[in-house]
């Protein structure tokens, strides 16, 4: 977690604050009162990549506030909004996730929360003072795919329905007359696997960017991958936001060229690169 106290001078610091996990698994945060003597505003970063820190991140902010009488904004960049993914509630029985992180969220009270390229409409819906950076937006920070999407030398691939309306976006901004072509997964109603992936058009020959927002095991774009690879596409690209890339990145060898992501998930030192793969790490 980083922290930032700004000035009515514009000055921004990165604070130094103490926390430690007792024995026992509870967390403690302390702040030294006197780094706020001219702050105007507190600016929190965390990836919030497990359990723990959320709870780190609510201890920051009351403290935060109890040391600022609460009379000073505090506003949070959560890049990858954990649960995102559970935004509906598909089988009766299971927790609407999504909802559940945003009201921890909400209840720290916050004067702006930004995240990146959420997950759906679900999540900028039930955050308060929320701010989502587009997709199109982060990939923009890419001078070598802005590049060429601008020259029209890559085809996007809409992985799935829930990436189409993205996935014309980038197209919209970088050339308007570069090829779409939509993807679809079928799944096993029962168990949610992917049983087939379909590619509605023409692949042969040409260089495919693949675009969606997070990247977990994998699965949708080996399956992908595999099935453009089979129909002649002739260089395979993968942007993805949030790279968390739970089996690594040898699953995508032999069958990915290049994979281009952000810094949301995990910073630039912490990724593992593949001998085969070129990675890119947008930083922002
Ligand atoms: O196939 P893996 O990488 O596990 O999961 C990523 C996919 O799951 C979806 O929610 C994401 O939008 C993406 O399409």
């Amino acid at each position: 977690m980083e922290i930032f106290s700004h000035t009515s001078t514009g000055h921004k610091t990165l604070l130094n604050f103490d926390y430690f996990t007792f024995s026992g698994g509870e967390e403690h945060i302390r702040f030294n009162a006197s780094d706020f003597a001219e702050t105007t505003k507190i600016e929190v970063f965390e990836r919030l990549t497990d359990s723990s820190k959320l709870i780190r991140l609510m201890l920051a902010v009351d403290a935060l506030k109890r040391l600022t009488y609460g009379a000073i904004p505090i506003e949070l960049t959560i890049p990858y909004f954990p649960y995102a993914r559970q935004d509906r509630v598909c089988v009766e029985g299971e927790a609407l996730g999504a909802a559940v992180m945003a009201q921890f969220i909400n209840n720290m009270g916050l004067s702006k929360v930004t995240i990146w390229d959420a997950h759906s409409d679900v999540s900028p819906a039930l955050i308060n003072n929320v701010v989502n950076v587009p997709q199109m937006a982060l990939l923009a920070r890419c001078e070598e795919l802005s590049t060429r999407l601008a020259k029209g030398e890559l085809t996007l691939i809409s992985p799935d329905a829930g990436a189409s309306k993205k996935t014309l976006k980038i197209a919209e901004t970088f050339n308007s007359e570069l090829d779409v072509i939509q993807a679809q997964k079928v799944r096993d109603l029962k168990t949610g696997n992917i049983i087939e992936t379909q590619i509605l058009g023409d692949v042969k020959g040409k260089s495919v960017l693949i675009a969606d927002d997070i990247c977990d095991g994998g699965r949708t774009f080996i399956e992908l991958a595999k099935v453009l690879k089979s129909q002649g596409a002739a260089e395979i690209s993968l942007f993805i936001t949030h790279g968390i890339f739970s089996k690594g990145l040898a699953v995508f060898e032999g069958l990915i060229d290049a994979i281009y992501t952000t810094d949301s998930f995990r910073p630039v030192n912490e990724f593992k690169p593949s001998t085969t793969i070129k990675l890119q790490i947008i930083e922002m």
